[in-house]
């Protein structure tokens, strides 16, 4: 297998439970891409995500994703493979009534980190990468809905992720506040990560072009241009 390729779908068939959503899906995706996700409400994006972090099994074909097998995947795996995806959503799941640090130290505590020191190091440089070094110790629902999602993203980078997964992340935030986060995203994606963004939002898109992926009448079509 190529080193470099994060993500490979071949031939998967995707069943939500038992109605097929998407059918003979072909992807590959590559360290350090940036691909945007789009598609008709229903059509499947959310469904697609959910088989890349292993939260639906796929049907027919075959699926590698940062190394673990798909097809091969059993419900003790899932934990080790979570480890290497980052996970974004629109809406922030963060703890409101703690701070950033409790956030994150929380996140770490389940995810096997142990020492201290290792541990405030590892969040100081997460919240380097996202702009917000200096607000360690700020309650979370003292953000705004841009900061909240910049440490939602600071909470993804933890365990060096291969992947960042991201659903609608700029889904509660204004125009200029969701270019930042794209922007943001797309920085990270250059240091190695690939991210896969699923958005509504084709303003951004144009504005900040990269490859197009599009869920339609049950299959995914590639390279899509607006
Ligand atoms: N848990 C579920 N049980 C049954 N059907 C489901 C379930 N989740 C999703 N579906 C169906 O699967 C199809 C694809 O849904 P999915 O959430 O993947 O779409 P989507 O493209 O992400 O939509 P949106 O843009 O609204 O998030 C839809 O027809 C939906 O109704």
């Amino acid at each position: 297998m190529d080193q470099n390729v994060v993500i490979t779908l071949k031939n998967v068939d995707i069943y939500q439970p038992k109605h097929l959503v998407l059918s003979n899906v072909n992807l590959q995706i590559q360290s350090g891409e940036f691909v945007y996700l789009i598609g008709q409400t229903g059509s499947g994006k959310s469904s697609l995500l959910k088989v890349i972090y292993g939260e639906l099994p796929i049907g027919a074909g075959e699926g590698m994703v940062a190394g673990f097998d798909l097809k091969k995947l059993n419900e003790r795996d899932i934990p080790f493979l979570r480890r290497k995806l980052g996970i974004v959503f629109q809406d922030f799941h963060l703890l409101t009534d703690r701070t950033i640090e409790k956030n994150l130290e929380f996140v770490m505590r389940a995810t096997g980190w142990e020492d201290k020191k290792l541990m405030n190091d590892r969040m100081l440089d997460v919240l380097e990468k996202v702009g917000l070094r200096s607000k360690l110790k700020k309650m979370t629902h003292e953000l705004s809905g841009g900061e909240q999602q910049r440490v939602v993203i600071a909470r993804a980078l933890l365990n060096n992720p291969d992947v960042i997964l991201a659903d609608e992340p700029t889904g509660n935030l204004d125009p200029d506040t969701s270019e930042e986060i794209v922007l943001l995203l797309r920085e990270i994606s250059r240091s190695g990560t690939a991210i896969l963004m699923a958005t509504h939002d084709y303003q951004i898109i144009k504005n900040l072009p990269s490859r197009i992926i599009k869920t339609q009448t049950g299959s995914l079509l590639d390279n899509i241009s607006l």
